[in-house]
């Protein structure tokens, strides 16, 4: 595995594999990997000849009062794992690499970014679409790999790739989750004992969503109401809950048959989201 901190050096490396035919598979993380990142790792190894893997922390994407100082940097664990999956490239770039100087172009998709999660992390997700365009254009992976956790970021940068017509293939890998249900998170190692106990009632309350409207519930508005209460009860503090299109993240009307349910939520300082998604139809 070859670590890299440089752009050019990246692209250097990377060019004669795809001189040579080489399908490359690129798998972009912010660090300190659990499984989750893991299995977008191995996803990648089957999928491709090169398998490059970034991590970077990247500062555009938190707001002021977020974690971007504190957020867990385990570089050296972190290298292990990777070369434990036997990926062919680490490109490590620090935040002057990145950014030599202050950007002044703005990567915005419309709507998809000022939703959900994007309106209680304004210009979160703009963050988030110009690094993964800046490393899309440094690596130009064949294939993408992102996790479906991050389901909005997902949807974002689905619909960043198509509006420019970048040249890459998404492949989304489902989320990992623990025995208990929590999704595997970053973020999960600043949960105290207790929180990380009710953590896992974040999955269980999309679950009992899904299953109810499988069951042909049609109050969408008391399902939610219902789990949000519970949720609350426990100590959580619900920043969205929301039945929508998988296709658009606009809210689900009771014709829509490919739904998905997010929800984020503060349990003590620690922010998590979750989501499940399904077809009505197919069940
Ligand atoms: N449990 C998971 N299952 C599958 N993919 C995941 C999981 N957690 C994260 N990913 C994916 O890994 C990639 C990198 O995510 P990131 O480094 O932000 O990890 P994270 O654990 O989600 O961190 P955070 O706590 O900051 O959200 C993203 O595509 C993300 O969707
Ligand atoms: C896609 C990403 C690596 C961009 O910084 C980040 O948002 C993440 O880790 O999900
Ligand atoms: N996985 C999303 C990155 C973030 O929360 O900033």
């Amino acid at each position: 595995m070859q670590i890299i901190n440089s752009i050019q050096t990246l692209k250097n490396t990377i060019h004669p594999w795809r001189q040579a035919g080489e399908k490359i598979a690129f798998v972009p993380t912010m660090g300190n990997l659990h499984d989750g990142h893991i299995q977008l790792v191995r996803t990648a190894r089957q999928q491709a000849d090169r398998v490059v893997v970034s991590i970077f922390v990247n500062p555009v994407q938190f707001g002021p009062n977020e974690d971007f100082a504190s957020y867990p940097r385990t570089e050296q664990q972190d290298q292990e794992k990777l070369n434990a999956c036997g990926i062919d490239l680490l490109f490590l770039p620090s935040v002057a690499e990145m950014y030599p100087q202050p950007l002044q172009t703005q990567v915005s998709i419309k709507g998809l970014s000022t939703m959900l999660c994007g309106a209680s992390r304004p210009g979160h997700f703009d963050g988030v679409a110009v690094v993964v365009c800046k490393l899309l254009n440094m690596v130009q992976p064949d294939v993408l790999l992102l996790g479906e956790k991050d389901f909005q970021q997902l949807a974002v940068v689905k619909q960043m790739v198509t509006d420019l017509n970048m040249p890459t293939h998404i492949q989304s890998v489902p989320t990992v989750r623990q025995a208990d249900g929590l999704a595997l998170s970053s973020r999960n190692a600043y949960l105290s004992a207790s929180e990380r106990q009710r953590a896992p009632m974040l999955y269980q309350a999309l679950c009992a969503v899904r299953d109810a409207i499988i069951s042909g519930a049609i109050d969408y508005q008391a399902l939610v109401s219902q789990q949000t209460q519970t949720l609350v009860s426990a100590g959580f503090l619900v920043d969205y809950f929301q039945i929508c299109r998988s296709t658009d993240l606009m809210p689900a009307t009771l014709a829509d048959q490919h739904l998905v349910i997010l929800i984020a939520a503060k349990l003590g300082k620690t922010r998590l989201i979750d989501n499940v998604y399904f077809s009505k139809q197919t069940l």
